[in-house]
């Protein structure tokens, strides 16, 4: 990946209004060729309504967007081509088999292959990577809530996108499908060099997934950093737990080196069973949000830049 590539997506100043309601105030961010970025933000926050707009799906009332080099209101057939989505609801076909629905709408980017990235994607191929090879010839109308998920990422990637959108990819998906959806997106990332944006709701899903973390809260990014020091920056503290002559005990504390080599060095019964718990992203992300709905979003935004 070559640092001087041009961003994959940049957004400035994107603002959406719905009636009199102000849903996106002014949006900013950019994603760079090969990320995978995580979007979150409390329901209503305009998560789904930012990635219909970058799909070209949805018309803003403002604000500058540039998606693969275009303008995703004025985009083209073939720009479509490079784009995959996978929806939040997919008006699928009941009466077909993801064998036939996959061929049919894998023909229509066969015309938009390039050597770099031959499209489509074989339809046997893509069933053994979404996990639905033995299912292939089932009428979708039998299929379980997560099997049609499935069916949705496969219909998302048939055309072998340069950038994926998914929308609460993993929703309705038991932990097993969730993990090899997991190893979907990584293979994705690592092998087809996809840059991926995701909206989702599982916050140890956007640990384990992004190289990158969007927080979106009353209307604009709050936060835009690695999940890993999103939850640094909360300065939350940190959490110590032992036991003691059997009994439990719990501790927060800012500084958990000092306060463990004091607990340790104190007379008295052996500690025993001892963790320490750092502040994770659903911790950052719960305080942040908490924060902003509280009316404290500047301080809780201020918080977040200046702390580390
Ligand atoms: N077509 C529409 N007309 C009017 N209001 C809308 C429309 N679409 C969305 N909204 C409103 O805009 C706000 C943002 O909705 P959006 O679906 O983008 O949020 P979200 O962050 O994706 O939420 P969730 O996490 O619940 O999926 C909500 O208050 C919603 O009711």
């Amino acid at each position: 990946m070559s640092s001087q590539a041009a961003p994959v997506i940049e957004v400035r100043d994107l603002r959406m209004r719905y009636g009199d309601k102000d849903v996106l105030t002014s949006v900013e961010f950019s994603i760079e060729p090969g990320e995978v970025v995580c979007l979150l933000g409390p329901n209503g926050a305009g998560k789904t309504t930012t990635i219909e707009i970058l799909e070209g799906f949805r018309e803003r009332s403002a604000g500058e967007v540039t998606v693969l080099g275009e303008d995703p209101r004025r985009a083209s057939e073939a720009w479509r081509a490079r784009t995959g989505v996978v929806l939040q609801s997919w008006r699928d076909h009941p009466r077909w088999t993801p064998r036939t629905l996959l061929d049919q709408v894998g023909g229509y980017y066969a015309p938009y292959a390039t050597p770099d990235r031959p499209r489509p994607v074989p339809t046997d191929e893509l069933l053994e990577v979404v996990g639905l090879d033995d299912l292939a010839d089932q009428k979708i109308a039998t299929f379980s809530g997560g099997q049609r998920r499935r069916l949705d990422v496969a219909m998302g990637i048939v055309g072998r996108p340069e950038l994926l959108f998914l929308d609460e990819p993993t929703a309705g998906f038991d932990p097993q499908a969730r993990r090899e959806f997991h190893h979907v997106v990584h293979r994705l990332a690592d092998l087809e060099h996809t840059t991926i944006l995701l909206t989702t709701h599982d916050l140890d899903e956007a640990e384990k997934l992004a190289d990158r973390v969007l927080i979106l809260a009353g209307g604009r990014i709050v936060a835009d950093d690695t999940a890993e020091q999103l939850a640094l920056r909360a300065a939350l503290e940190v959490e110590v737990k032992w036991t003691r002559g059997g009994e439990r005990f719990v501790h927060s504390t800012a500084d958990a080196t000092d306060f463990v080599r004091r607990l340790l060095t104190e007379p008295g019964e052996p500690v025993v069973d001892l963790e320490v718990r750092r502040a994770s992203l659903e911790d950052a992300y719960l305080d942040l949000v908490q924060r902003h709905e509280a009316g404290q979003s500047d301080e809780a935004v201020r918080a977040f830049r200046e702390v580390v």
